[in-house]
């Protein structure tokens, strides 16, 4: 097959879809891989690494969209990237369709077979390729609100772990799923006061045991939640519907029983956030104030370390990608976990919780495939 891997194109993301490791993999089943020139730039891998490792160089995306069978890619594609795409070509990346009804439209229109690298699913229940992006975003999610909650910043003026006489600060963790427990980590690690609040008992039983009482664990009711988020100085949002869009947890009117200065980060902003006041923010613009709350919502967490989120990532979508490139169609038909990664194929909507999230027909994998 033709593998292509375009330069991403999103604000600050320096991500690539193939590293020069995962081509050599490609290479040696036997594909061909075009890469957009400088397309690794951003994790230190030039051009000349990637020829070493058998690719060929493209001078634009055009010529990569262009011709390759199927585009392996970080970042959901932009207006400019979906225009490019066409029927009998595999789309292989992030999608995030729940809350996004103009790319949704834009790959139906394509024609493209799309497989969401965040709704494939494992023999665990898990989400294989979402969960290192998810290390790195729960990790970073405590470096953001550490920052932000410096005065300079907007913030309240406190030190996530206090120093020797004065009490640290609370962090409300909201899903204690993979997001959650790194974040918790790295909370923990600095020293503040840390609460995970789950619906899943088992889950809390399990941070439990993780953490040996090193953080407080909450059953996520509507009075549990209000009681953590006023008392916090930093609130992680970090749950997940998977494929759907995220339940808006936190309300405006809460906002008013927060501390001024507090810093939400809303990790769970690429399923559409968990509070209602978030929307999708930047690298270069990442936060933004309502109510005396200092929100920090960028859509993209993991491209700004793309040196470890690049090869994390590569690391995750290799076996599937390979199986894609070396069976076509054929590696989704035989494999429940591709079915559920396949969001769009030939015009049709294929995962259940983006049709319902966007009022679709819902066309089961293997009816359309
Ligand atoms: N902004 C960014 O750059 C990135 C965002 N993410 C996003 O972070 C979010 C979380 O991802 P993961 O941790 O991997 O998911 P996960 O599935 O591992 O964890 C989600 C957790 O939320 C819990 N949950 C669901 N509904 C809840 C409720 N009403 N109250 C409390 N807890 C609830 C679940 O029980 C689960 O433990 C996803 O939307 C994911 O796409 C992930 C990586 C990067
Ligand atoms: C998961 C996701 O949205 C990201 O890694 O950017
Ligand atoms: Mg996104």
């Amino acid at each position: 097959m033709r593998v292509g891997c375009p330069k991403e194109i999103k604000n600050h993301e320096y991500r690539v879809g193939l590293t020069p490791g995962a081509v050599r993999e490609y290479v040696a089943h036997g594909h061909s891989v075009l890469i957009e020139t400088n397309a690794g730039a951003g994790i230190g891998a030039d051009d000349a690494a990637y020829v070493a490792a058998g690719a060929k160089i493209a001078a634009t995306a055009k010529e990569v969209f262009d011709n390759s069978d199927m585009i392996v890619k970080v970042k959901e594609p932009q207006p400019s990237e979906w225009v490019q795409l066409r029927e009998g070509q595999i789309l292989y990346t992030y999608l995030h369709l729940a809350p996004d009804p103009e790319q949704t439209k834009g790959l139906i229109a394509s024609g493209v077979t799309a497989v969401a690298y965040e709704t494939v699913t494992d023999e665990r229940g898990g989400l294989p390729l979402l969960a290192p992006m998810s290390e790195v975003a729960g990790r970073l999610s405590i470096q953001a609100g550490a920052f932000s909650l410096q005065k300079a910043n907007g913030g309240r003026g406190i030190l996530l772990g206090g120093v020797p006489g004065v009490t640290p600060a609370k962090v409300a963790v909201i899903g204690g799923g993979v997001v959650g427990l790194h974040a918790a980590k790295m909370a923990v690690g600095l020293g503040a006061d840390v609460t995970i609040l789950d619906r899943s008992i088992p889950r809390l039983r399990q941070l439990d045991d993780i953490f040996n009482g090193r953080v407080h664990t909450r059953f996520s009711t509507i009075d549990a939640l209000e009681q953590e988020v006023f008392a916090a100085d930093l609130v992680i949002g970090a749950v997940l519907i998977p494929g759907a869009a995220a339940p808006k947890l936190v309300t405006k009117k809460m906002l008013g029983g927060m501390k001024k200065g507090a810093v939400i980060v809303d990790v769970a902003i690429d399923q559409g956030g968990c509070f209602e006041t978030s929307h999708a923010t930047t690298h270069s613009d990442p936060t933004y104030e309502v109510d005396g709350i200092i929100h920090y919502c960028v859509a993209n967490m993991p491209g700004a370390v793309p040196i470890t989120s690049a090869h994390a990532l590569n690391n995750a979508t290799l076996a599937h990608g390979l199986a894609l490139a070396d069976h076509g169609l054929e590696a989704i038909r035989k494999d429940k976990h591709l079915q559920n990664g396949l969001n769009v194929h030939k015009g049709k909507i294929t995962n259940k919780p983006v049709a319902d999230s966007l009022g679709y027909e819902m066309h089961e994998p293997l009816s359309v495939l």
